[in-house]
């Protein structure tokens, strides 16, 4: 079962970080409380890093049990450990060196400097996924319990492009992407098969550039052309929005939630 998306809307992106770094807090620890761990996929993108720098700075972010957490990536610029330009060196100067992780449970995408192709660095990925799932997760990779999507202007979620081949792979849970729109070309990423297993999926997203493909994405676009309409959790599926990038959304739809 898929859930119907909720529409949160914050004043601006500076908010919109605070707000779902303080939400990834609560959700954390209750899941944390319920189960002893948690598995949290994370996200590249301007609002995925300012989100995790927010976590950084509230120190409410002790009450996570940083080593009972798997921290997984939604996608990857296939580049060499430590560029710059890759989502692991992103994430781990905003929050991840900062915080008391586990490296076992910090499961990075390979890059080239590990030897393997993008095809070989995907089924490794999906190798370490499908060795972290339970039974109870009834598939090849872990229920994951938040994972946190950006979008671009063109809609795609994590490295699934619109119209792309990653779209349609309903097989592997990862894969390699050739040609990538947005740049560095090749890439890796999880796919719908994979995103799909997520409890909760919360698509946060800044920017009067991103208005029409949010309004796209809540309006009954296709997945395959809009790929941010095919991100939806079993239990809740969220977009978290600034006022820009939800300018165009239907009326009635988003809830305020920041003065
Ligand atoms: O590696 C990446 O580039 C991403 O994971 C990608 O899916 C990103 O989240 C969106 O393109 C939004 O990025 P911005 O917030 O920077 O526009």
């Amino acid at each position: 079962m898929t859930a119907v998306p909720g529409v949160i809307v914050h004043r601006d992106a500076t908010v919109l970080a605070q707000a779902v770094s303080a939400r990834l807090i609560t959700r954390l620890v209750d899941t944390q409380a319920a189960r002893g761990s948690a598995h949290l996929v994370l996200t590249g993108g301007t609002v995925g890093i300012a989100t995790l720098a927010a976590l950084a700075a509230t120190a409410a972010h002790d009450a996570i049990d940083w080593r009972a957490l798997d921290i997984w990536w939604g996608d990857e610029r296939f580049l060499p450990t430590g560029h710059p330009e890759r989502n692991e060196t992103g994430a781990r100067q905003a929050l991840l060196d900062h915080v008391d992780v586990d490296p076992e449970r910090v499961h990075v995408m390979p890059g080239p400097d590990s030897g393997m192709t993008a095809e070989e660095a995907a089924e490794a990925y999906a190798v370490e996924l499908a060795k972290a799932a339970r039974p109870e997760d009834h598939g090849p990779v872990p229920s994951f319990d938040v994972l946190l999507l950006g979008m671009g202007p063109d809609g795609h979620v994590a490295s699934l492009f619109p119209d792309k081949p990653a779209v349609y792979e309903e097989e592997r849970s990862v894969v390699a992407v050739h040609g990538s729109p947005k740049p560095p070309p090749t890439r890796l990423s999880l796919t719908f098969p994979a995103l799909r297993a997520a409890r909760e999926t919360w698509v946060v997203v800044a920017g009067e550039d991103k208005a029409q493909a949010v309004h796209l994405a809540l309006s009954g676009a296709g997945p395959f052309q809009v790929p941010a309409a095919g991100a939806r959790g079993r239990q809740r599926t969220l977009f978290l929005l600034d006022r820009a990038a939800a300018a165009k959304i239907p009326p009635g739809l988003g809830r305020i939630a920041s003065p």
